[in-house]
């Protein structure tokens, strides 16, 4: 046995051999068990038990064993107590012995809560308040743990979980199965093989079926982790003591760690006003005075000094030991989290100098997407100019009918001239009244064009958010960003190609082409036919189709009907071309190079670590199994250090 962890008979010595005893041996003993409990508690601070589970030790005993009165003598401070179910919820108690001089302190931690007090005779307020938020008020019970750590020069260092207490019947407002309840909550407990088991028995119930002392077998059948204390001794019947030395010699039920009798604080006691210090005095009178138990003091196998030594001793024992296991199940740990990292992908790196780099390949990326989606059409299925095409179709389907409207109101128009005629001479046409007839069959298109703008900005941006959606599926906040950069910009667009549909139209409205393009338009059309046809009716009718008279139909400079018919066609092939055109160039050409500028500007002075925020369930599982490794990796070092 390691020697500065030898149990001092103190009892025998007088007061200043004590004190100069117990000064050197706390020294040796803090500067052996620190290390451990400290590494325990930093392991414990960053998280590990969500991975592993770490040495402790677990209070179990039958309802009103005298768990809670044991876990006050240890600390010094009063928990809740007394008759019924008392302990409702799994509270770790972490006693943290501070240098003399330094004051009381503690912190109670549940859920979200985390509240701090100093003063000792609050403690059983703030757990009943813990215990009433998270099981309810009444007599329920919860296995949410309450976190209590205590430091103060008068605690040893010790980690302990008090649990609810075995109960077979369940009291009013507990619901039938109270009992299977609290058992599975205390299974989860004990069964781990890092957990010392303190089993609380009475002395003065016959220990061979006390519940918590079968369950302890149960889950540690040598009993190498299970230490039994004996409470209440003061109420053992007389002539019932030499059971209780058959039972702490292991022959009614053997465990390899023993058995320690503990008398602490009884209902009277209390009522007495008798303080834990004068307890604690008076457990050693108790002792020392008893007829059959006296021999065991010196044994140090009584008092609550002796437990809390012995508890102290056993759990950096089993830390020590526990030490290659531990080291082990990080190693397995850590290869398990590597391999799930890997089929989750890469995400954006966790040091902070390279996630603006990442940034930037991603956006660039992004905008390269982009371009080649502006070029080639080419998107996930099919292609962006199959979708434009059928809308650019309806725009020429529109100038179509209106050539139709056109040329049907040229016709009423000619039929009935006599209604339309001014001042000018017969066979001369009135110029304005054909020229109007164009304006009004321009300005009806402004409509149509302006739906069109509309249907293509539409498939546009949708196109530019799907890329954006894929490129970026676990970056909220950068999507956001992109999003938003996508519809300002096709805003913008859309203002420009309005105006200059706008200014298009009145252009159109100056009803102008150059000669020989309306020369051109005149031969290419129907007037060659036209010609044809009527040369050859000359031809039957003996008519001369040359003549000054009949020419004058294809006399370019004359003014007819039909050529208004022809004219049209020039806005029509103008109108057809040039907004589609219009359309294209600004709201998928300009606004794909718009927004490669503004995209890659998040770049600089943005927000690079919350634009890389995750939110998919990839994004957070990644994140999580970084922060497991991470916390794998801290605790392989901290070990490292004590192995
Ligand atoms: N006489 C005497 N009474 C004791 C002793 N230890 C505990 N008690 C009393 O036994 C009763 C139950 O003690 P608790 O510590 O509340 O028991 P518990 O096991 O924590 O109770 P639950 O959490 O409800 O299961 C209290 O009234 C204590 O004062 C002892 O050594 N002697």
């Amino acid at each position: 046995m390691d020697a500065t962890l030898e149990i001092l008979n103190l009892d025998s010595l007088d007061e200043n051999e004590f004190q100069e005893r117990t000064g050197v041996f706390l020294k040796q003993w803090e500067s052996r068990v620190r290390p451990y409990i400290e590494m325990i508690d930093y392991l414990r601070h960053i998280g590990i038990e969500k991975d592993l589970a770490l040495p402790s030790i677990a209070v179990v005993g039958d309802q009103s064993s005298g768990k809670s009165s044991v876990l006050e003598a240890l600390s010094g401070v009063a928990l809740p107590r007394g008759s019924g179910i008392v302990t409702r919820c799994p509270l770790e108690l972490k006693l943290r012995k501070l240098e003399a001089g330094t004051g009381w302190g503690a912190v109670i931690s549940y859920r979200d809560v985390q509240e701090t007090f100093t003063n000792p005779s609050q403690v059983e307020s703030y757990v009943r308040k813990a215990q009433n938020m998270l099981a309810g008020d009444g007599v329920g019970i919860c296995d949410e743990l309450i976190s209590l750590e205590i430091t103060s020069p008068d605690v040893c260092n010790l980690t302990l979980i008090d649990l609810p207490g075995i109960t077979r019947v369940p009291v009013k407002g507990q619901p039938e199965d109270i009992g299977d309840q609290i058992r599975r909550l205390i299974l989860k407990f004990i069964e781990k093989k890092e957990t010392i088991n303190l089993v609380v028995v009475p002395c003065n119930v016959d220990i061979a079926t006390t519940e918590a002392l079968r369950m302890a077998q149960g889950v540690d059948p040598h009993g190498t982790r299970t230490l039994a204390i004996l409470t209440k001794p003061d109420l053992v019947d007389k002539g019932a003591e030499a059971d209780i030395l058959q039972i702490m010699q292991g022959k009614v039920v053997p465990l390899k760690k023993g058995y320690i009798i503990v008398r602490c604080r009884g209902q009277s006691d209390i009522n007495e006003n008798i303080s834990l210090a004068e307890a604690t005095r008076l457990e050693t009178e108790f002792f020392r005075s008893h007829n059959h138990f006296s021999y065991l003091l010196d044994e140090e196998r009584v008092t609550t000094r002796c437990l809390a030594n012995r508890l102290t001793k056993d759990l950096v024992e089993h830390i020590k030991a526990s030490l290659p296991s531990l080291t082990e199940q990080i190693q397995i740990r850590l290869s398990t989290v590597r391999l799930e990292l890997k089929n989750y992908g890469q995400g954006p790196p966790l040091e902070p100098g390279k996630k603006g780099p990442y940034l930037s390949k991603r956006l660039l990326e992004f905008s390269d997407q982009i371009s080649d989606l502006c070029r080639t059409g080419a998107k996930g299925e099919g292609n962006l100019y199959s979708l434009l095409r059928p809308v650019f179709k309806q725009w020429e389907c529109h100038l179509r009918d209106s050539k139709t409207s056109f040329r049907d109101a040229v016709t009423e128009l000619t039929e009935n001239y006599e209604a339309y005629r001014g001042r000018e001479l017969i066979t001369f046409s009135d110029y304005s009244v054909y020229e109007l007839l164009i304006q009004t069959h321009v300005q009806a298109l402004r409509l149509p064009a302006m739906e069109t703008l509309k249907i293509i900005r539409g498939i546009v941006q949708n196109e530019f958010r799907t890329m954006c959606e894929f490129c970026f599926p676990n970056f909220p906040n950068l999507r956001y960003k992109i999003l938003n950069q996508i519809d300002d910009i096709h805003s913008k667009q859309e203002a420009k190609v309005e105006k200059r549909i706008l200014e298009y139209l009145s252009m159109e409205k100056l009803v102008y082409t150059q000669d020989p393009v309306f020369t051109q338009k005149m031969v290419d059309f129907q007037f060659v036919e036209q010609q044809q046809e009527y040369e050859s009716v000359c031809l039957d009718t003996g008519e001369d189709a040359t003549s000054p008279k009949n020419c004058a139909i294809f006399d370019t400079r004359k003014l007819t009907p039909e050529k208004f018919i022809i004219y049209f066609e020039i806005v029509y092939q103008r109108l057809a071309d040039f907004l589609p055109m219009l359309m294209l160039l600004f709201m998928l050409k300009e606004a794909a190079v718009m927004l490669r500028a503004e995209s890659m500007d998040l770049r600089d002075g943005a927000d690079v670590v919350k634009l890389l925020t995750e939110d998919s369930e990839a994004g957070r599982k990644r994140a999580e199994l970084h922060q497991r490794m991470e916390r794998l990796r801290q605790a392989q070092e901290r070990i490292s250090i004590n192995l």
